[in-house]
């Protein structure tokens, strides 16, 4: 069946907060998902249908690639498509990043995160759902060795700035940009981007770089 056949539908936005994304999830053995689990990882964090990742696994076989999504239908969807395309260096998993960052990267060496075009909850009181919190950043300040990357995104102004803000607030982490980055540092855009980008609008993207301790 093509791609196109396989579209899958669900719903737009989830609540990250509701109970049934709290729960505890399986994490899998990574010597039996990934050909060579000691390259260095590339975490992209909602990563809805995954063809960011899809594209930049054939690209970058030297790397390893997990997508994390928090809607299931779309992981199961991702990595059929990754099946498909034979690649071992890529894996999409179903979990909540404000909940189970630590249990699934243990071990893992990870050494980028990208976040990019994350649901903006543009209702005051729904802020708190936004995936990039406090504890995040702390908790990637935990994971991430000296060197490692953050790479953000989003069209919506307010939610970049407040991203930016809350990684530069964290003393782990330094900022490799002095303005918004003309470009993206990939040579693949987003599902959201290409979107964004088709309609001609402003794009903005940061960079920090996890200091040594
Ligand atoms: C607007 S989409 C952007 C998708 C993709 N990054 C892109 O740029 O095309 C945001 C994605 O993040 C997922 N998401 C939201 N909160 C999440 C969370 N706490 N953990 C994991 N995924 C989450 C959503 O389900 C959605 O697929």
């Amino acid at each position: 069946m093509s791609d196109r056949a396989m579209v899958v539908r669900v719903r737009q936005h989830v609540n990250p907060l509701s109970q049934k994304f709290q729960q505890d999830i399986p994490v899998p053995d990574w010597s039996r998902i990934y050909e060579q689990p000691s390259q260095p990882l590339h975490l992209d964090i909602g990563c809805a249908r995954g063809t960011f990742l899809l594209e930049m696994a054939a690209l970058y076989p030297e790397q390893n690639f997990l997508g994390l999504e928090i809607r299931y239908p779309l992981v199961v969807a991702a990595n059929e498509r990754r099946d498909r395309q034979q690649l071992r260096n890529l894996h999409y998993l179903w979990g909540n990043a404000n909940v189970h960052l630590s249990k699934i990267l243990g071990g893992l060496p990870l050494h980028t995160v990208t976040i990019q075009f994350p649901d903006p909850w543009f209702k005051r009181r729904h802020h708190k759902r936004r995936v990039v919190t406090p504890e995040l950043v702390a908790t990637l300040a935990e994971l991430l060795p000296a060197g490692g990357r953050v790479v953000l995104q989003s069209d919506v102004f307010e939610v970049a700035e407040s991203m930016v803000q809350q990684f530069r607030a964290h003393g782990a982490f330094r900022s490799t940009c002095t303005d918004w980055l003309p470009q993206s540092p990939w040579p693949v855009a987003t599902e959201r981007e290409k979107c964004v980008l088709n309609k001609g609008l402003a794009v903005y993207r940061w960079q920090f770089e996890r200091c040594a301790v």
